[in-house]
């Protein structure tokens, strides 16, 4: 454990109907604190998540786009909106760590590619020894977990399932418990995928309450349509098709 909460400065904020104040979960946000070692965000597409995780990202140092402290390149702008607005507490302060985004693994690969090209030495020595992009979009993710992922770090993940089979959402839960039962990492994710949620012990964050709030595993849309879902499959179905054909 070592972030130990985020601020939003509300004092800095000049406009508060516009991005990313108006997020409604960013809008009321004060303090979160985070007393675990694996903690979610979870809420509706749009809720803001992101927003906060690019947030933290950028005071921890960490490249906006992906990657840790020196991944020097860009893909976009590289301060985020919430950027300037949080304030980080530690205990104690750490530097390593890393940022992943799914949607931008690609760049963070050819960047790898080019610092490889530059460097011969460089042998891709932490991310499975051979380029990402010959590696197929789930195989990397993990081989970056497996390998790149070592002590006293924090990972700051936005949906890492979005590349991994359910298996291998397995695997990653492994890698979560071996290296944060050691309490030498920390991790922070954005998700949506009920099998990465149960992680046992962990923290989660509803950005569908407004401010942010604590929510139970069991109590999460995630948790409830999955299983009403998969316990009740065609009911469930039914019951969503006739509220469809009842609106036409
Ligand atoms: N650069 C921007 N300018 C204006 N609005 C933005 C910008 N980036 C994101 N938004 C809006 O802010 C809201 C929160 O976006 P954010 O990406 O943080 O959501 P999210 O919870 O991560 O969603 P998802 O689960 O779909 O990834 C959305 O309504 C989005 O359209």
């Amino acid at each position: 454990m070592f972030l130990k909460s985020v601020k939003l400065l509300h004092e800095k904020i000049e406009n508060h109907r516009v991005y990313p104040f108006s997020i409604p979960s960013i809008k009321e946000m004060d303090t979160l604190h985070f007393y675990e070692p694996v903690t979610f965000f979870v809420g509706e597409n749009g809720s803001g998540k992101s927003t906060l995780l690019e947030g933290i990202a950028y005071q921890c140092g960490f490249n906006s786009a992906s990657g840790g402290r020196n991944s020097l390149y860009t893909v976009e702008s590289s301060i985020p909106a919430l950027g300037e607005y949080i304030r980080l507490s530690w205990l104690p302060k750490i530097n390593q760590g890393f940022f992943l985004r799914a949607e931008s693994f690609y760049h963070f690969a050819t960047y790898l590619d080019q610092l490889a090209e530059e460097d011969p030495t460089f042998g891709y020595e932490g991310y499975g020894g051979k380029s990402l992009h010959e590696q197929s979009h789930g195989e990397a993710f993990l081989s970056l977990f497996l390998n790149r992922f070592g002590s006293r770090s924090i990972y700051l993940l936005d949906e890492p399932e979005a590349a991994l089979s359910p298996g291998r959402q397995l695997a990653f839960l492994r890698v979560i418990h071996d290296l944060s039962k050691k309490e030498e990492a920390q991790f922070i994710i954005a998700t949506h995928s009920p099998i990465l949620l149960g992680y046992p012990g962990a923290q989660i964050y509803n950005f569908d309450a407004s401010p942010i709030q604590e929510i139970a595993y069991e109590e999460t849309e995630h948790y409830q349509i999955t299983s009403g879902f998969l316990n009740r499959r065609e009911r469930f179905l039914e019951e969503l098709f006739r509220i469809e054909d009842d609106e036409d």
